[in-house]
């Protein structure tokens, strides 16, 4: 029997083999390829994580887990497949994919918890569009952020690791920083701000004294993007004498891919080094079975608030 409901997973991409890694930043520069220079660093990037990025691997896993919640909760009712931002398989090919099955209703879930038109409203309008040229229904879902399991996934992860560092350490919760452009009227910077303080609570921070909000890994363009820049707040922090560590939660990537296995632990690290301040950060939440089970339940809810159950 043909599912009733597709769902494709989103996620960024990332390139397969050190070849493939001009191709990639070409598409993300929409074509343009990158300057020499350019492509250099990003290269030298990956290769100070052995080459490549894991973030495929970890995907895929994330995918699977995601796969096998949905088939708990409804035996047979759902084909999953991936869809990729920068990287085959593209999100245009798990909606071929699903379309070829014969399934015509999709459910879009991507793998980042907050919604920013110029990310998660990417994703889920370049996945609309193939859906409809298929003939077929779409329903996206925008933010999961509120996600309670997620939501006390990263509390608990802030608690522990809190745990090996100094009594005055500061946790800075971090997403990637994007252009002001396109951030006026965008709900995400209010719906990072609402996390962290969501999972601060659970997590029995002191207000403010005891966490905050920084931006990471911004685009290496003449335009201004959002911050403060983790690197600057890490040398504010410790200017300020009141801290004797750091512990950066980047809340808002859900795996170890390039800007956490990086510009946080290599880059970030070795400026709280350079400054005297403890460091570390927190894991992400990769397959966490609770996790990947909750974004079941979403994927079931908005399946039968859309398509009926
Ligand atoms: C919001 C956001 C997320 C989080 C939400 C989501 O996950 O979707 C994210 C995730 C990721 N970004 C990634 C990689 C890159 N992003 C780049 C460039 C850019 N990212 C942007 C935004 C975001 N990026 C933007 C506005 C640009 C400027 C170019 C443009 O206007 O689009 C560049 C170019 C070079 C550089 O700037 O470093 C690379 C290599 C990887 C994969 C890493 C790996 O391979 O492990 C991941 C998970
Ligand atoms: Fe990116």
């Amino acid at each position: 029997m043909t599912p009733a409901v597709g769902v494709v997973v989103m996620a960024y991409g990332t390139p397969a083999r050190p070849e493939d890694i001009e191709g990639y930043y070409t598409h993300i520069r929409r074509g343009r390829p990158p300057e020499p220079e350019q492509l250099a660093d990003l290269t030298r990037r990956y290769q100070a994580l052995g080459g490549t990025s894991s973030l495929a691997r970890r995907t895929a896993d994330q995918v699977a887990a995601i796969a096998a919640a949905l088939e708990e909760r409804a035996p047979g009712r759902f084909a999953v497949a991936l869809g990729q931002k920068h990287a085959a398989p593209f999100v245009e090919d798990g909606a071929a994919a699903l379309a070829e099955q014969g399934v015509g209703d999709v459910v879009g879930l991507v793998l980042a918890p907050h919604f920013s038109g110029f990310s998660v409203g990417v994703y889920q309008g370049r996945l609309a569009e193939a859906v409809a040229g298929h003939g077929g229904r779409h329903a996206g879902i925008e933010s999961w952020a509120d996600e309670p399991a997620w939501l006390d996934f990263t509390a608990t992860a802030v608690t522990d690791a809190l745990a090996d560092l100094p009594e005055a350490t500061k946790v800075l919760f971090t997403a990637h920083s994007l252009p002001e452009r396109v951030l006026v009227e965008d709900p995400y910077p209010r719906l990072l701000a609402d996390s962290a303080r969501a999972v601060a609570r659970r997590a029995g921070l002191a207000p403010w004294a005891g966490w905050g909000l920084a931006w990471q890994s911004a685009g290496r363009t003449p335009e201004p993007w959002r911050g403060p820049d983790i690197l600057q707040v890490l040398r504010d922090l410790a200017d300020t004498g009141r801290a004797d560590g750091v512990l950066v939660c980047p809340q808002g990537f859900v795996t170890d891919h390039l800007e956490v296995g990086y510009d946080l632990d290599i880059e970030a690290r070795g400026v709280a080094d350079e400054v005297g301040l403890a460091f570390a950060r927190t894991r992400t939440v990769d397959a966490d079975p609770a996790v990947m089970g909750a974004l079941a339940d979403r994927v079931v809810a908005t399946a039968d608030a859309a398509f009926g159950p």
